[in-house]
């Protein structure tokens, strides 16, 4: 295992978690990486840890380059412990190590976890010198937690970021520039859409801090470092955390018996004629955290359930609640699906998506038991008039 030179005296020394498909719930096809930075000026410091589970990785890639006793500062730009884990064992084996933390959640989360520890607390507008580098501590709350923050190095023009500008993607190339740029800013999407959509306004803030400063690389937390194409990374940011939309649709819906199912294919169709691209999401074979990838910035969302037992498919709740969690915002929606008798399903999504924050753009689509010709008709005219 073996550091990578990410410029002169600063080397990538994180892990690559290659088989991690899932993370708590969004799917990581691709896997990721964990990344830490070992800084070699007059004090040692290391940016960030990694799982706990691969720290015998970091130590062996810190190990490559000096001994971790050497280290004098960690840097924990979060206590989630993706980042964190690896601490306590690096800090054993550092004694003469100060962690630096943010003030106060930092602090007071890496207490919860891990203990007492010989921690620093750092606000912001604070500087560390280690050297001929200085430290510059960034907090971005909320980004995704209340201890979140980011550290820039001017000398560098560095600008270790942590969560904000990551992407789940293992790889055995560690900039963007190595690795095929529409997949890494798809990744890049799915991350901010699962992980950051909720904090879209937090994300204009840290946007506006790390605007007024001169970056070069984005050293990321997860996945590749931006060195080739960081105006795009941050232009993509302003455009998801002001939540611009075009104009595009995406359905999602599920069927027992096809019936809603051949629905959301006549609103793919009607709004597909009227000249808007759509994507089509059957939730039995599409998982979530795509589907909101899509949606991020997509202005129109149509979503569909049959009625089973009085309520809503329970694959289409679990989308529903996931959705109203990452409270997006600006999308007209409307609902849709078959039922038997009763046929509360439909009125329940229309309810749900009014709670996620949807503008309502049509009345209800509700077909009893097969759509009729004359009823697609109907649909298709519906939609084409929105
Ligand atoms: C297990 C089961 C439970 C159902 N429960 C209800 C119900 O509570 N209320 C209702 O209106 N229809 C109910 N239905 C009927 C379906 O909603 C109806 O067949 C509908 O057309 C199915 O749409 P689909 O073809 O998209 O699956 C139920 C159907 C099944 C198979």
């Amino acid at each position: 295992m073996q550091a990578v030179k990410i410029c002169k005296d600063i080397y990538w020394v994180g892990a690559i978690d290659w088989s991690m498909r899932s993370f708590h719930g969004y799917q990581t096809g691709r896997g990721s990486t964990y990344n830490a930075y070992l800084i070699l000026d007059e004090k040692i410091t290391l940016i960030d840890t990694v799982k706990d589970s691969f720290a015998d990785e970091l130590l062996a890639r810190i190990s490559s380059v000096i001994d971790p006793a050497r280290i004098d500062y960690i840097i924990s730009s979060h206590v989630e412990p993706d980042h964190s884990g690896s601490i306590p064992r690096i800090a054993q084996l550092c004694p003469n190590a100060k962690i630096i933390t943010s003030l106060p959640n930092g602090l007071k989360g890496l207490k919860a976890r891990y203990g007492e520890l010989p921690y620093e607390g750092v606000k912001a507008g604070d500087e560390l010198c280690i050297g001929h580098r200085r430290l510059q501590f960034v907090p971005t709350p909320m980004l995704h937690w209340p201890d979140s923050m980011v550290t820039y190095c001017p000398e560098e023009k560095i600008l270790f970021s942590n969560d904000a500008f990551g992407q789940h993607f293992a790889s055995s190339k560690r900039f963007d520039d190595e690795n095929d740029l529409p997949t890494v800013l798809w990744e890049a999407k799915k991350y901010y859409a699962n992980i950051l959509m909720l904090y879209g306004r937090q994300a204009q803030t840290a946007l506006k801090a790390v605007n007024g400063l001169d970056i070069a690389m984005i050293a990321t937390g997860h996945g590749l470092i931006w060195r080739s194409h960081v105006a795009e990374i941050l232009s993509a940011y302003q455009k998801w955390s002001s939540c611009e939309v075009n104009d595009r649709a995406v359905v999602v819906f599920d069927s027992m018996w096809h019936s809603t199912e051949t629905i959301a294919k006549t609103i793919t169709e009607a709004f597909t004629q009227k000249g808007i691209p759509v994507s089509f999401y059957d939730i039995k074979e599409n998982h979530m955290s795509d589907i909101v990838t899509k949606i991020l910035d997509s202005k129109y969302l149509a979503v569909g359930s049959p009625t089973i037992n009085n309520q809503m498919m329970p694959t289409i709740a679990a989308f529903l609640c996931y959705l109203k969690g990452l409270a997006p915002r600006n999308h007209k929606a409307f609902a849709f699906g078959s039922y038997g008798w009763g046929g509360q399903s439909i009125g329940q999504v229309e309810e749900e998506l009014k709670a996620a924050g949807c503008e309502i753009i049509l009345d209800k689509i509700r077909i009893p038991n097969v759509p009729t010709s004359e009823q697609l008709k109907e649909i298709t005219a519906a939609v084409q008039s929105l």
